[in-house]
């Protein structure tokens, strides 16, 4: 497992990179996210989505709860140092994600079927759970990014 430097401020996770537009303080629509590594696989944490994110006024888009479900479970296998792409991802919107509200996450590694993981992501509000997410992402090997012609500024944010 990788040690990352982001794992190793009692376990919390900071941004991957600036200008992700989930994550990167850079982004005009940054995710207010505070997400902790409580052990060695999984992610917990707190998720706060709002007015920049919403579908309807008051509730926040489903795209943009899609967005923040794939962050996470991506999170959760960068941190592994695991170099993938997310070839799935299903949402299932429970109840209403309300802008402003503060939800509770946790996430973790469901199975692993030789390059195929699927991480499950768990999201909660006050009353009790608002979504599941699962993302099946799949291993890819560095000429993945370098034949499109991506260099270190991506592949060095994995493992960490
Ligand atoms: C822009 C990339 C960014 C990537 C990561 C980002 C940041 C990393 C750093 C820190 C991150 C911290 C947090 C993460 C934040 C965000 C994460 C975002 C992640 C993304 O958002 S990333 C962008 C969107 N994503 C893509 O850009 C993928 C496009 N796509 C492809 O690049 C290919 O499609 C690929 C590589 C997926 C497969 O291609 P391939 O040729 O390598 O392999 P193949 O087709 O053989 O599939 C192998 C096995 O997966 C099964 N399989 C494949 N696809 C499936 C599907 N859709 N459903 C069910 N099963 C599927 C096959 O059935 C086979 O299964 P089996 O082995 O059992 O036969």
């Amino acid at each position: 497992m990788s040690t990352s430097p982001e794992t190793t401020i009692a376990g919390a996770l900071t941004p991957h990179h600036d200008r992700c537009f989930v994550c990167g303080p850079c982004s005009p629509a940054q995710v207010e996210l505070d997400l902790r590594c409580p052990g060695e696989e999984g992610i917990v944490g707190d998720v706060v989505l709002d007015a920049r994110h919403q579908g309807v006024p008051g509730i926040a888009h489903g795209g943009a709860i899609a967005a923040v479900v794939d962050e996470i479970a991506g999170s959760v296998l960068t941190r592994l140092g695991v170099r993938f792409v997310t070839a799935s991802l299903t949402t299932t919107y429970h109840a209403p994600v309300m802008t402003g509200e503060r939800l509770t996450c946790s996430a973790w590694i469901e199975s692993t079927v030789g390059r195929k993981r699927t991480v499950v992501v768990e999201l909660a509000g006050a009353a009790g759970r608002v979504v599941t997410g699962r993302a099946l992402c799949v291993d890819v090997p560095e000429e993945h990014f370098t034949r499109l012609g991506l260099g270190s500024e991506v592949t060095d944010l994995f493992g960490r």
